[in-house]
């Protein structure tokens, strides 16, 4: 479909797919994801949209309906699948932890919101991450925008446990990462099956979290009260 520039691309999906990731834990990218520039895909998608819509029968002419189209391929590729372009991927800042704090660090209650990768339908919950320094320390925020980062694709959601945690271990320098994301899937919620009170919890540990004690001590304090209102 796209001339391909199988250098570029090469380097290009190497950056997006984390290459020192298992091929499990990575997005899978065409050769030819990066082809094209960002405002190419808009207007790409921004066509499909519009197909879609009238096959459906919608009436395009309509005031309300007229701009969807390019609305819906504005949020696809600015917003909902925005993690898919590496330039947006948080520069995750890290500093000496020269205040030799040893023992663990969790950011809890991290808004998950995603994308299905089956149904491209919502997955909404929460990511609770956490690690012990080897050394490094990171910008708590930048836990909060490594979650989001790879959120903005389309995901299942083991697989977005486990990049969460190799970009942190990459990020920090150290296997001491664990990540657990309880998550409603709006595919199953909204449509199929219809079941509006599962979620879906998954979890990935590595280092010392694969240690009982450790992991257990990282799941009590996810039962923590921290509501301060
Ligand atoms: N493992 C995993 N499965 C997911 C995730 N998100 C959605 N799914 C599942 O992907 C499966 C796709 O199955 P299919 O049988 O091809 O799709 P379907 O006919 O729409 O399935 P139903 O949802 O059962 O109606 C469904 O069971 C979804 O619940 C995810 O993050 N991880
Ligand atoms: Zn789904």
């Amino acid at each position: 479909m796209f001339e391909l520039n199988s250098k570029m691309n090469d380097e290009r999906i190497e950056e997006i797919g984390e290459n020192h990731v298992g091929t499990s834990a990575k997005t899978p990218l065409r050769a030819d994801a990066f082809d094209i520039s960002d405002q190419e895909k808009i207007s790409k998608i921004q066509e499909s949209v519009k197909d879609i819509l009238e096959t459906l029968g919608m009436d395009l002419t309509d005031d309300s309906l007229q701009g969807t189209p390019k609305r819906v391929a504005k949020a696809f590729v600015n917003e909902i699948f925005m993690g898919l372009n590496p330039k947006n991927k948080p520069k995750a800042s890290t500093f000496d932890n020269n205040y030799n704090y040893g023992e663990m660090l969790v950011e809890k209650n991290i808004v998950v919101y995603s994308t299905c990768e089956h149904h491209l339908l919502p997955i909404i919950g929460r990511a609770h991450v956490a690690y012990i320094s080897d050394g490094k320390v990171i910008g708590l925020s930048k836990m909060n925008r490594i979650v989001e980062y790879f959120s903005k694709r389309p995901q299942v959601q083991e697989r977005l446990t486990m990049q969460v945690v190799q970009a942190m271990q990459e990020a920090l320098g150290t296997d001491n990462v664990a990540c657990v994301i309880d998550a409603k899937h709006l595919c199953v919620n909204s449509r199929g099956i219809k079941d509006i009170e599962s979620s879906t919890v998954t979890a990935e540990f590595g280092g010392k979290f694969k240690e009982k004690d450790t992991k257990r001590e990282f799941l009590d304090y996810l039962k923590m009260e921290t509501d301060f209102d």
